[in-house]
């Protein structure tokens, strides 16, 4: 990114774990979709969860963003148990997500979905428009300056004006991730980032997931391409149905004849 404001700036110490979840259970009915998981990311990792369909993945994720509550287990976010706090919340503590199929706001325009991802701001309030309207004009337009700037890291500027509806499910992707980056998130979960993106587009968002976590972001990837899991990831935590299987370098993972089992099983 060119600019000498750096909407990227790392903030956590390395290796202090900035999530921590511990024997977490979040049954739907019968099923325990998540059964007795744990796992721990430091600050600067950027890790893969991978596993068969069904393993309880997006799960966690729900879990780790706040879109479910736990029915057992902690979850800590810079070392503050969050587990009963919501997705809004969540934001707050600096965890943002992006989902398997971005749904943006197919009306509004590409920078006005960016600009949704901003924190609750003070021009929310009415009463504190009419206190001090200097100031949240002030913040608007650092606003759309920073979603403007967002927009050129994930190129696409041109597209500002156009309504989101006229995007690809690449240009989606890279949509949700500028929007995420409003709130300045110091975690980053991406849930499927490669699934529906073309081969040029791809290369460009793992350049940009690459950059973001050398400039200090955390990040935990939902990934079934085990290339880009490869070429992205330390470790790779492997879940299978709703618990650890196995964590490891992901060409370790590869070989493991317990991931490889659980696999064939999810094709059998
Ligand atoms: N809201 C829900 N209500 C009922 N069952 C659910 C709900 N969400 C998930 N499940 C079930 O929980 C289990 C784990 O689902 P989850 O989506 O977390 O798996 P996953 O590992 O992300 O799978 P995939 O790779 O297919 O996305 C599945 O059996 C799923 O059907």
């Amino acid at each position: 990114m060119q600019s000498s404001h750096d909407p990227m700036k790392a903030s956590a110490a390395k290796d202090a774990a900035v999530i921590e979840v511990a024997d977490v259970v979040k049954a739907f009915g019968g099923l325990r979709a998540v059964d007795g998981m744990s796992l721990s990311l430091r600050a600067g990792e950027m890790i893969a969860l991978i596993g068969p369909n069904g393993a309880g993945k997006t799960t966690m994720f729900n879990l780790i963003a706040g879109s479910l509550r736990p029915d057992a287990g902690s979850i800590r976010v810079g070392g503050v148990d969050v587990a009963r706090e919501g997705p809004d919340r969540r934001i707050g503590r600096g965890v943002g997500r992006t989902f398997q199929i971005p749904r943006p706001f197919a009306e509004m325009s590409v920078l006005e979905n960016v600009l949704t991802g901003a924190q609750a701001q003070a021009g929310e309030r009415p009463w504190m428009n009419f206190l001090v309207p200097g100031r949240i004009a002030a913040q608007e337009r650092a606003a759309v300056d920073r979603a403007r700037e967002l927009l050129d890291f994930v190129t696409l500027s041109r597209l500002e004006l156009e309504p989101a509806r006229v995007l690809s499910g690449g240009q989606r992707k890279l949509l949700e991730l500028a929007r995420i980056l409003m709130a300045d998130p110091r975690v980053i979960l991406l849930d499927e980032p490669a699934a529906g993106v073309n081969p040029v587009l791809l290369e460009l968002l793992i350049d940009r997931i690459v950059s973001l976590n050398a400039a200090g972001k955390t990040i935990l990837l939902i990934e079934h391409n085990m290339d880009m899991v490869a070429r992205l990831c330390g470790r790779a935590v492997v879940m299978a149905a709703g618990r650890l299987l196995a964590e490891g370098p992901p060409a370790q993972i590869a070989r493991d004849p317990a991931v490889i089992s659980a696999y064939l099983g999810d094709v059998a």
